[in-house]
């Protein structure tokens, strides 16, 4: 009779005296992080667990990203690109996993959702400081958002304290500037509390390197991987959007907004309008021999 594997594995030394050793679940603060899930819904609705799971872990996930956006962010002000796209390429991969992660919350009905909706009150991802945390490391600054944190102090310092700084997009336009392109001075000193706004000398520049990739490598590497994030980030927000379709049809939102109408108007925010603008310049190459008339 072939013996279970753990038993093996604890005759091998397996570690078993946890009394005055750090364990898994203490050294993870297993305890709190699993008892943090606390249904509203009376009586119990059994799909309360997924909804809460999922706010949950986006959440975390949500603090990674932060984590690493803005020392990709300071990185870049440090003149260390590369390290910082170390930082970017993480990102992407967690940006994948909460894009991925909205197929488990589809599964949840319009039928099952209504039994506990009316006890989310007026709760809703406005109130999330992470995502908007996020939203404004790339760039997408707005004051108004800071409105539906007055009740809490410490977190409205915090994102007041983003607002003001320059973001990745305008760390690289600062460290594009230090490199000896001629990013126009209105870019690199600024009220950065205020979004970033489309400009043409901007574009110019990036056509330069756009048209010759292979002699501003560095700066064209950065530049996709800025593309990468923001074509990933409006993955999300479609992904949303097409589940909260499902899920509420053309219900208002509980944080007060249109809903889904609200949710499709994001999908036209750009982070990087210049890095869109310049695709249309890009000359296409013509066939060889090929003459104009
Ligand atoms: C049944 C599931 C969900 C529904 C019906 C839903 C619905 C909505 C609606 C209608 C809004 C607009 C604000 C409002 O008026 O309430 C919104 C915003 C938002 N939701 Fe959800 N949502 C769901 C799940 C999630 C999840 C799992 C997350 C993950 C963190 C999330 C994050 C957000 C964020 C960050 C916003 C603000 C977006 C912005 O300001 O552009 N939502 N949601
Ligand atoms: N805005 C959602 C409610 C909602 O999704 C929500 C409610 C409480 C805590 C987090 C939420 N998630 C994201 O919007 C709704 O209108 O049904």
């Amino acid at each position: 009779m072939p013996r279970h594997p753990t038993e093996r594995a604890l005759e091998e030394g397996i570690e078993r005296d946890f009394t005055r050793n750090l364990s898994y679940g203490e050294y993870l603060d297993l305890a709190r992080v699993l008892s943090a899930q606390h249904p509203r819904s009376v009586p119990p609705r059994h799909d309360e667990m997924l909804f809460i799971i999922q706010h949950q872990t986006s959440e975390l996930w949500l603090k990674l990203m932060m984590h690493e956006l803005r020392s990709a962010r300071d990185l870049i002000r440090e003149d260390q690109p590369k390290p910082a796209l170390k930082r970017l390429a993480r990102v992407k991969h967690i940006q994948t996993i909460l894009t991925e992660q909205w197929t488990v919350l589809a599964t949840l009905t319009p039928s099952e959702y209504a039994q506990f909706r009316s006890f989310l009150a007026t709760g809703s991802g406005f109130q999330s400081w992470q995502y908007r945390s996020v939203e404004f490391l790339l760039g997408n600054k707005n004051a108004e958002m800071l409105r539906v944190f007055e009740h809490d102090p410490a977190v409205r310092a915090e994102l007041s304290t983003l607002l003001h700084e320059p973001s990745l997009y305008d760390e690289v336009l600062a460290w594009l500037s230090r490199q000896g392109y001629p990013v126009p001075a209105e870019l690199l000193d600024r009220d950065w509390s205020l979004p970033h706004q489309e400009n043409e000398g901007l574009v110019e520049l990036l056509g330069t390197v756009y048209a010759a990739p292979q002699q501003h490598w560095g700066v064209y590497e950065l530049c996709e991987e800025l593309v990468d994030l923001e074509d990933n980030f409006q993955f999300w927000r479609f992904r949303h959007l097409k589940t909260v379709e499902r899920i509420i049809g053309s219900k208002r939102g509980t944080g007060g907004s249109s809903g889904v109408p609200f949710l499709r108007r994001a999908l036209d925010l750009t982070f990087f309008p210049e890095l869109y603008a310049v695709r249309s310049r890009i000359q296409d190459v013509e066939p060889e021999g090929y003459h104009h008339d």
